[in-house]
């Protein structure tokens, strides 16, 4: 596995190291012991697939809170997304910044996400699918997330948003929730 850290510390775009045959290749999409070396989370608490019928389809942004706070190890096994995630860490030098990144069923690209970060997708082809490996259980008492056009986060979005979910309509503004966000994540 390939391992490329991100400007956004702790958040790594994962390329498979292909060993490649007559058959097609092999490779490993995620092994304990490299994640350890390279000082990630290996806990693994759910296996998550959704499917998505529409291009332009958006979900996000999404995290949980600690004590439930996830890592998520993202990939889109069919088709392709833009994968963006915004670091929610108080602590952090790029507190609210974000990185976006094309995972596609060519590239086969992967998007380890830290704990603390808010998480979103939006779909680049009609019948997608992603693939994410969690870190901690779904705990919808900690779950929260922010809009994915809230103007504080300035996220750019390649297509117009055709498909999205009521929840995912609603989430507060940024400015409104900043001070709870910044209380509930600390966890110095
Ligand atoms: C995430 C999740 C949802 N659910 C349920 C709740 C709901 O009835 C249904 C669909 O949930 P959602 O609408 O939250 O699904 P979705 O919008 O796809 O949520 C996901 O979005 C991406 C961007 C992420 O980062 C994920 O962590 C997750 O939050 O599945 C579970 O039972 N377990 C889970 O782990």
């Amino acid at each position: 596995m390939i391992f490329t850290e991100t400007k956004l510390k702790g958040a790594f775009i994962i390329d498979l190291e292909r060993r490649e045959d007559s058959r097609g290749f092999f490779a490993r999409g995620f092994c304990r012991k490299e994640f350890e070396n390279h000082g990630l989370k290996p806990d693994i608490a759910q296996a998550n697939i959704a499917s998505n019928l529409k291009k332009g389809t958006l979900r996000g942004m999404h995290f949980q809170f600690p004590p439930a706070a996830e890592t998520k190890l993202v990939r889109a096994t069919r088709g392709a997304i833009l994968d963006i995630i915004v670091d929610l860490r108080p602590e952090s030098p790029t507190f609210l910044q974000h990185i976006a990144v094309e995972l596609n069923d060519d590239n086969q690209r992967a998007l380890y996400v830290p704990e603390r970060f808010a998480h979103g997708y939006q779909v680049l082809r009609d019948n997608t699918d992603t693939s994410y490996q969690v870190g901690e259980f779904y705990s919808p008492e900690n779950e929260s997330g922010l809009m994915y056009n809230d103007p504080r986060l300035g996220l750019s979005w390649p297509l117009e948003v055709s498909v999205i979910s009521e929840k995912d309509r609603k989430f507060a503004a940024f400015d409104d929730v900043e001070a709870t966000v910044k209380k509930r994540m600390n966890v110095a």
